[in-house]
């Protein structure tokens, strides 16, 4: 499976000086964990990782401490995590039928969820790994009053990978640009054109590392799957 991690990204909500990604988490950097752990999948065969160029260097290092057996290529992203992934998706080797993105954020995703989302995309054309929500969502309004409780059980909270067939990503990123959408994933430009995505059982650690306190978390879920004290 061919594998874009959008890394473009510049951290604003965890205020790090840096982008967010180049961050230690015990002894490697965010961008390597992630990258180690589809390093060590059954099924990843390519990665490609999308940066600023100013982050290149650091990336380069990075590859080298994690030594993948893998090819890397990097690939310029754009300011939005929407370009960024639009960039990728040009960049891809033109034997790639189907593709999973995953972000370079969610360090803590396992190797078995990138084969599991790789067996599951066989058989489907749009994919994500979500879990069900564990709180009770309000929809609230400008003024802070609510105006509805949406039934818990249809609510799941989106994570990455999500995995598509190339051709039909390229054409719903293509139209979503020209008609201007705005999207946070994916899955939301299959969705708006009206193409089906299926849910794949996420993992309830796979955070996206976003503020300061989700490196505390991130850190003692790591130090636990160390067996570290
Ligand atoms: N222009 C962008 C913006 C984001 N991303 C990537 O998309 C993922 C999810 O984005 P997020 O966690 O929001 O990262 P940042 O944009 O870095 O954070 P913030 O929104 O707080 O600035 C990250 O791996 C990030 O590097 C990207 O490739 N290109
Ligand atoms: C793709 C994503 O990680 C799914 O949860 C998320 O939408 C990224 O969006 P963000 O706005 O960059 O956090």
């Amino acid at each position: 499976m061919y594998l874009l991690i959008p890394a473009a990204g510049s951290g604003r909500r965890m205020g790090a000086s840096c982008n967010k990604l180049l961050l230690k988490l015990l002894d490697r950097s965010l961008l390597g964990w992630t990258l180690a752990s589809a390093g060590a999948s059954k099924s990843i065969i390519w990665i490609g990782i999308i940066g600023q160029t100013a982050d290149f260097p650091d990336f380069k290092a990075i590859v080298d401490e994690v030594s993948l057996n893998l090819p890397i290529k990097f690939i310029i992203g754009g300011e939005t995590r929407q370009e960024s992934v639009y960039n990728g998706l040009q960049a891809l080797p033109p034997e790639a039928d189907r593709v999973l993105i995953h972000d370079g954020a969610r360090c803590l995703a396992t190797p078995d969820l990138f084969d599991r989302c790789t067996k599951a995309l066989e058989s489907v054309s749009g994919l994500i790994a979500a879990i069900p929500v564990k709180d009770t969502i309000k929809i609230v309004d400008g003024n802070n009053f609510i105006q509805d409780t949406p039934d818990r059980r249809q609510l799941w909270a989106a994570q990455t990978p999500q995995g598509f067939e190339v051709p039909l990503l390229r054409e719903c990123h293509e139209k979503g640009r020209h008609l201007g959408w705005d999207v946070t994933d994916d899955a939301a430009l299959f969705e708006r054109c009206g193409l089906p995505v299926q849910v794949v059982e996420g993992e309830e650690t796979n955070l996206k590392v976003t503020t300061p306190v989700d490196l505390q978390i991130a850190e003692f879920i790591l130090r636990e799957r160390l067996a570290i004290t």
